[in-house]
């Protein structure tokens, strides 16, 4: 079956975007899997698919890491998917819906897109923890980095704080954190730098991907975890390798996240290539 693709990315977050909203489409881990392969497939951080929407949504969105597995949210493919649907219906404005719930999105004077990405869910069994801890502190370190703060975007995410993002080897503690016992459905691992209470700066090694260029969902949460601490203001950009995010976490708990998106091309993609 040869089908049309695109490719997007939001800050450098990169995704293959599938259409499925007019037929479904034989697409199964072990596929997005492969499509998603930078040596192999055509490469991305996250395999997007876009469904049907239901029950308000515009479109459904369906969220693949490279490993295979399901996510709950991504808020650079919500930029992203969210432009797609405001393009075909003419408007400034689309809802998303993830496995998660129900994400409405906005295009801003600037060009960029605005998504609400829904409420900050900050009890242990929502992140969800394996036991029963406080979210603000969590029992966790690994080499040169200790003590963070957990929460979940429809997506679990720890964040931990540090002086200097530059002096640590993300690549090797990365997979051991995300696969800490602790997340008994491993997790985001976010390493962030305060700068100024307006002012963070965030690595993310995201799980079921290793370290992106950005991480949307990620920057919600690193924003909502420093709030919480202190550490930083209810507002402030965050700054990821890829870019600048706007993020806000609005009193009433829902978690506001404005940036860019682009396609860097598309294409055909013949899916009976890829195995089943
Ligand atoms: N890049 C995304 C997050 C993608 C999903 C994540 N790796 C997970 O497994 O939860 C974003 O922009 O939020």
């Amino acid at each position: 079956m040869i089908i049309p693709f695109r490719k997007m990315h939001g800050l450098g977050n990169d995704f293959v975007v599938l259409d499925a909203r007019r037929a479904p489409l034989p697409i199964t881990p072990g596929r997005a899997a492969a499509i998603a392969d930078r040596h192999t497939g055509i490469g991305c951080d996250q395999f997007i698919v876009m469904e049907p929407g239901t029950e308000g949504a515009d479109v459904f969105m369906r969220i693949y890491n490279p490993d295979g597995s399901e996510a709950g949210a991504c808020g650079n493919a919500t930029r992203c998917v969210a432009e797609l649907a405001m393009a075909d219906s003419g408007s400034g404005a689309a809802a998303v819906r993830t496995i998660s719930g129900l994400l409405p999105s906005e295009r801003l004077p600037d060009g960029t897109i605005r998504v609400d990405m829904g409420e900050a869910r900050l009890g242990w069994g929502e992140v969800p923890l394996a036991q029963e801890a406080d979210t603000l502190h969590l029992p966790l370190s690994a080499d040169g980095v200790s003590d963070p703060a957990a929460c979940s975007m429809g997506n679990p995410h720890a964040t931990f704080f540090v002086p200097d993002l530059a002096a640590l080897d993300l690549p090797r503690i990365g997979p051991e954190l995300e696969h800490a016992a602790i997340f008994p459905q491993r997790a985001n691992i976010g390493f962030v730098q305060v700068l100024a209470p307006d002012h963070l700066r965030l690595a993310v090694w995201e799980r079921g991907a290793g370290l992106t260029l950005a991480c949307g969902s990620g920057a919600c949460a690193t924003l909502v975890n420093a709030a919480r601490r202190g550490l930083s203001a209810r507002a402030a950009t965050v700054s990821l390798p890829g870019g600048d995010l706007r993020i806000e976490w609005r009193d009433d708990g829902h978690v506001l996240m404005a940036g860019p998106t682009a396609t860097a091309f598309t294409g055909m993609i013949d899916l009976d290539a890829y195995p089943a």
